[in-house]
């Protein structure tokens, strides 16, 4: 879908003019990257614990919004039913905001499930700020699959479903897996693999975490 004609609409309460982003011009900043089902929801929480970062899943962002029943929500669902990506201001409005409303107490934010696209990652920066680590949680499509369709027996996401999943795994591999190359040219991508056990995992992203200054 064409983004231009949706971004005038679904733009959200920042703007140039607005003095908040200063405070986050300086945030210690994780892009949590990964295919649908990788086990990136799941690490994250696990950093909170450990680390007290603020997790900001713009999935989760999404959904709220769609939860709240507004008009735009609606838009929002019929675009996330599909397996799309819904327009790239309406995602970094929607994550800029989640940050300023936490700056004052944040140690550090996880984001989670952005950039799924190298523009997105190109206009965080121009309006946020670098990060300093990429995590790339890893694993196999055949396990994502088999995450997912079990997760979709109790989570009621629309999304968890065989149609969307087999979407969803496409779109990942064509849009998302290009930004993993492109954050490797700066040296921040650390590979975590998510097939072992959740702790397992854990002890790899604890370890990418410590190697932080
Ligand atoms: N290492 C693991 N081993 C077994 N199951 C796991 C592991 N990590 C996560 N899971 C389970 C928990 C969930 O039911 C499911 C998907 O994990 P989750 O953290 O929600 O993925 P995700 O956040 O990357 O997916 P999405 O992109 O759809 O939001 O798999
Ligand atoms: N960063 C994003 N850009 C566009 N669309 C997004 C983004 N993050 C989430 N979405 C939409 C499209 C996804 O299929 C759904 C669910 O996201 P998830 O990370 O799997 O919770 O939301
Ligand atoms: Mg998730």
């Amino acid at each position: 879908m064409g983004q231009g004609c949706f971004s005038a609409l679904w733009r959200r309460s920042t703007h140039p003019a607005d003095p908040q982003p200063d405070k986050i011009k300086d945030a210690k900043i994780i892009f949590v990257v990964g295919g649908p089902g990788s086990g990136k929801g799941t690490q994250c929480e696990k950093v909170v614990a450990k680390y007290g970062y603020t997790h900001l899943s713009s999935g989760d962002l999404l959904r709220a919004e769609v939860a709240s029943g507004s008009e735009r929500g609606k838009q929002l669902q019929a675009i996330m039913q599909k397996g799309e990506l819904v327009p790239l201001d309406t995602v970094l409005d929607m994550i800029k905001d989640a940050m300023i409303a936490k700056a004052d107490v944040s140690k550090g934010f996880l984001i989670d499930g952005y950039p799924r696209e190298v523009k997105q990652g190109e206009e965080f920066e121009k309006k946020i700020g670098a990060p300093a680590l990429l995590l790339y949680v890893d694993a196999k499509s055949e396990t994502m699959v088999k995450r997912l369709m079990k997760r979709g027996e109790t989570s009621g996401r629309a999304d968890d479903n065989e149609e969307t999943i087999k979407k969803r795994l496409d779109l990942y591999y064509k849009a998302t897996e290009p930004v993993i190359t492109f954050y490797e040219g700066r040296g921040i991508v650390r590979k975590i693999n998510s097939e072992l056990a959740v702790d397992d995992v854990f002890a790899e992203v604890s370890k990418a975490i410590d190697g932080l200054k």
